[in-house]
C-alpha cells in the first residue's frame, strides 16, 4: 500500500554503495574549547580564542539543488539548478551574536531572502503581517504534559533568539509566532526534550529551527577535530523525503543568515561529491534523508558523536516500519551522544500512540506538546468526499478541473494537486490529462532526481498548475498557492490523508480538498467521518452510513478521548511505575496559560490558546 513511501527509502538506500568506513570516533581525540559561530575569528582580549575552524575559508555559495540542468518536460526548460533565482550576495549588514559572525567565511554566504533581504528591517514585531491570517489559530486547544513545563511566550520579541535571528525572522515576514512556536521554542530553548504535535502548514519547522540555531550561537561546544576529512554536526535534522530535507534547508539557511551557522543538506538521488565538498566547508546543522546519511556515516564522512541537537520532522513517519530500522542505526547504533547527552525533538501532524511508544525511546524526560488534537486536520481546508466509482474517476476528475477553469479557479494561483496511489498511476494520469489539454505533471519514486525536482519547479511556478503525486508528496512540502488537493484514490490510513490534505489551507490560508470514495476504500469511511466531523464540515450522510457499519480497517486513533489525541503515558497501560519516572505526579505545571486544566488529570498541564 505505501509503495511509494518504501520506494523513496529503498531510492535512498541504493545510493548506499559505499564502503563501510571505520568509526569516526577514532578521528576525534583532540578537543580544546569550542569557539561558537559568532566569536569564530572574533579577535578578543579579555578571553583568548581557540583556533578558527578547520573549515577551509572557502565560499558558501552552494545552492540545495544540486543537480544538473535538464530541460524541462513541459516547454518552460530553465538551467536554473545551482542557481536559486534571485539569489544575489547578500549585504553583509552586521546581526549576530556579537556583532559577526562566520568561522566559513560568511563574506561569501549567499543571501537567502534575495532582493527583499534588507526591506522592512526597521519593522517591529507587533505590525500586522500580510496575508496570513493568524486569527484562524486563536482558539487551537493545546496540550502540554511532562514535568516543568516551561510556559509559552506571545511575541518573538519575547524569545531570546539574538538579534541576528531576530532580523531574519523580520525577513521573513514573520509577525508573531504561530501557536506551535509559542510553545515549542520555548521548551527548547530551556533544553528539553520535545514530541511536539500540530497542524499541518501550521509553522513546525521554524519551531525546530529557531531554537537549534539559537541554540549553537550561544553554545559552549568543545573544539570540533580539524584536519580530519570526517565532519562533526551539532545538529542533525532528519526528514523522509529528498524533498522535504531540500525545503527544511532552504529555511535554515534564511533563518540562519548571517548568523555564523553553516547548514548543510544532503540527500539520495544527487551527486555525493558535491554533497561531501560541501560538507568539507564546514557543517554546524546537517539536514538529511536517512539513507543518504547511513551511506555517509559508512564512508565515516560524517560523526554525530557532536550532535547535541537532533530533530525528527515528519517523525511518526520516520519511527514507522519504512525508515524505523535506519532510525535506530542512526541514532542508537552510531556514535551519537544518547538521550539526556543530547536533546532530541520530535515534530509531526500525527502522531498515533504505538508510535509515541516507539518515540519515547529516543528521548529524556520529555515534553510532550499538542496543538489542536493529535492528527486532526485544520478546519481551515474545507473538505468534500464524493462517491465515485473507479471507471468515472478520470471524467469525474475532468469535470471538477472544467469547473475551476469556468469559476477562474486555475493558473499560478490556484494549483491542484491530485493525489494517487501508484507510481504507474501518476504516470499515467499525468499523461491522460496531458492529452486532454490540462498541463500537468507528476512526481513519484520511480522518477529521477532531476525529473522529480523539474516537476515541484514547474508546478510551483504554475507552469503545469496540476501535480499528480503519489504520498512522495504528502508530507511536509511547503507549495504557496496549493487551492485544491485531490485525493483521486484515498490512501488506506487516515494520517496520510491529514497529511495530503495539509499541502493546502496552510500558514492561515484556506484551500479546498475532494476526496473519491467508493467500495475499495470502505475501512476509511469511519476514520474519514470523524475527522470531518470533528473538523466542523459537512459529512454525507451516505459516508456516515457506511462508517456506522464499522469495517474495521486500520485505525490509530483507538483509546482515550475522541481520537486519542494526547500524549500516550496518560494511558493506564503505561506503566513506569517501576523504579521510571512518573510523568505526571508531581509534575510541575507551569499554569499561566489561561489555567484551563482541561480534564487531562492530575499533573498534567493543559493550555487554551
Ligand atoms: N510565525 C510565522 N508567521 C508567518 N508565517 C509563518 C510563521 N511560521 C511559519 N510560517 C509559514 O507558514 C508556512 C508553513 O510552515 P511549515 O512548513 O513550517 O509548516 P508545518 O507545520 O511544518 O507543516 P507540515 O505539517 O505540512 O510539515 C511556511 O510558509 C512558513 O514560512
Amino acid at each position: 500500500m505505501r509503495n511509494s513511501w518504501a520506494d523513496s527509502v529503498e531510492n535512498v538506500a541504493t545510493d548506499n554503495v559505499g564502503p563501510s568506513g571505520g568509526n569516526a570516533a577514532s578521528a576525534s581525540t583532540r578537543r580544546s574549547s569550542y569557539v561558537p559561530p559568532h566569536l569564530r575569528n572574533k579577535p578578543t582580549a579579555a578571553e583568548p580564542l581557540a583556533p578558527s575552524q578547520g573549515g577551509p575559508p572557502s565560499g558558501n555559495d552552494r545552492s540545495g539543488f544540486n543537480g544538473p540542468t535538464s530541460g524541462s518536460r513541459w516547454g518552460g526548460s530553465r538551467p536554473d539548478y545551482g542557481r536559486q533565482g534571485g539569489y544575489s550576495g547578500g549585504s553583509r549588514s552586521g546581526g549576530g551574536w556579537g556583532g559577526r559572525g562566520g568561522g566559513w567565511s560568511r563574506e561569501r554566504e549567499v543571501n537567502p531572502f534575495g532582493n527583499d533581504a534588507d526591506v522592512d528591517l526597521e519593522q517591529s514585531f507587533d505590525q500586522e503581517n500580510t496575508g496570513i491570517n493568524f486569527d484562524a489559530y486563536e482558539d487551537i486547544p493545546v496540550e502540554t504534559s511532562g514535568q516543568n513545563v516551561p510556559p509559552p511566550v506571545n511575541t518573538f520579541a519575547e524569545i531570546d533568539l539574538g538579534e541576528a535571528v531576530n532580523l531574519n525572522i523580520r525577513r521573513c515576514k514573520y509577525v508573531k509566532p504561530t501557536p506551535v512556536q509559542r510553545y515549542a521554542i520555548p521548551i527548547s530553548l530551556a533544553g528539553r526534550d520535545l514530541m511536539a504535535c500540530a497542524q499541518t502548514g501550521s509553522g513546525k519547522t521554524a519551531a525546530f529551527c529557531f531554537p537549534i540555531i539559537s541554540g549553537i550561537m550561544r553554545g559552549n561546544f568543545p573544539q570540533r577535530p580539524r584536519g580530519v576529512r570526517t565532519v562533526f554536526p551539532l545538529a542533525l535534522i532528519l526528514s523522509p523525503t529528498r524533498e522535504l530535507s531540500m525545503q527544511i534547508h532552504e529555511e535554515a539557511k534564511k533563518f540562519s543568515y548571517q548568523t555564523g551557522v553553516r547548514v548543510v543538506v544532503a540527500y539520495g538521488g544527487a551527486p555525493i561529491n558535491q554533497q561531501l565538498r560541501e560538507l568539507e566547508r564546514g557543517v554546524d546543522i546537517l539536514v538529511a534523508t536517512p539513507g543518504r546519511l547511513v551511506d555517509l556515516l559508512e564512508r565515516a564522512k560524517v560523526s554525530l558523536q557532536m550532535i547535541r541537537y537532533l530533530a525528527l520532522d515528519e517523525a511518526d513517519r520516520m519511527l514507522d516500519m519504512g525508515f524505523e530500522p535506519q532510525i535506530r542505526r542512526i541514532v542508537e547504533q552510531m556514535d551519537m551522544p544518547p538521550p539526556g547527552e543530547r536533546q532530541t525533538m520530535l515534530f509531526s501532524a500525527t502522531f498515533p500512540k504505538e508510535i509515541q511508544r516507539l518515540a519515547s525511546d529516543f528521548l529524556a524526560n520529555y515534553i510532550f506538546l499538542a496543538v489542536g488534537r493529535v492528527g486532526s486536520s485544520t478546519d481551515l481546508i474545507v473538505q468534500r468526499v464524493e462517491f465515485v466509482h473507479d471507471g468515472d474517476k478520470r471524467s469525474h476528475l475532468m469535470d471538477l478541473l472544467h469547473a475551476q477553469m469556468a469559476n477562474g479557479i486555475h493558473g499560478k494561483h490556484a494549483l491542484t494537486l491530485v493525489f494517487v496511489e501508484t507510481k504507474k498511476g501518476a504516470d499515467a494520469l499525468e499523461h491522460w490529462l496531458c492529452i486532454n489539454g490540462f498541463p500537468a505533471t507528476a512526481i513519484h519514486g520511480d522518477r529521477t532526481q532531476q525529473e522529480r525536482e523539474q516537476a515541484l519547479r514547474t508546478f510551483k511556478r504554475g507552469d503545469t498548475p496540476i501535480l499528480v503525486a503519489t504520498d512522495v508528496a504528502a508530507r511536509g512540502l511547503d507549495i504557496p498557492h496549493v487551492s485544491h488537493v485531490i485525493n483521486f484514490d484515498l490512501p488506506n490510513d487516515i494520517d496520510d490523508y491529514v497529511h495530503r490534505i495539509g499541502r493546502t489551507g496552510r500558514a492561515g490560508n484556506t484551500g479546498l480538498a475532494t476526496a473519491f470514495f467508493n467500495e475499495g476504500n470502505l475501512s476509511m469511511a469511519k476514520p474519514l467521518a470523524d475527522l470531518m466531523q470533528e473538523a466542523n464540515q459537512e459529512v454525507p450522510e451516505w459516508l456516515t452510513r457506511y462508517a456506522s457499519r464499522s469495517y474495521g480497517g486500520r485505525n490509530r486513533r483507538t483509546g482515550g478521548g475522541r481520537f486519542g489525541g494526547r500524549d500516550f503515558r496518560r494511558d493506564s497501560s503505561y506503566n513506569r511505575s517501576g523504579g521510571g519516572v512518573n510523568y505526571y505526579d508531581g509534575g510541575n505545571n507551569s499554569g499561566g496559560y489561561g489555567n484551563h486544566s482541561g480534564g487531562y488529570g492530575p499533573g498534567v498541564t493543559s493550555a487554551w490558546d
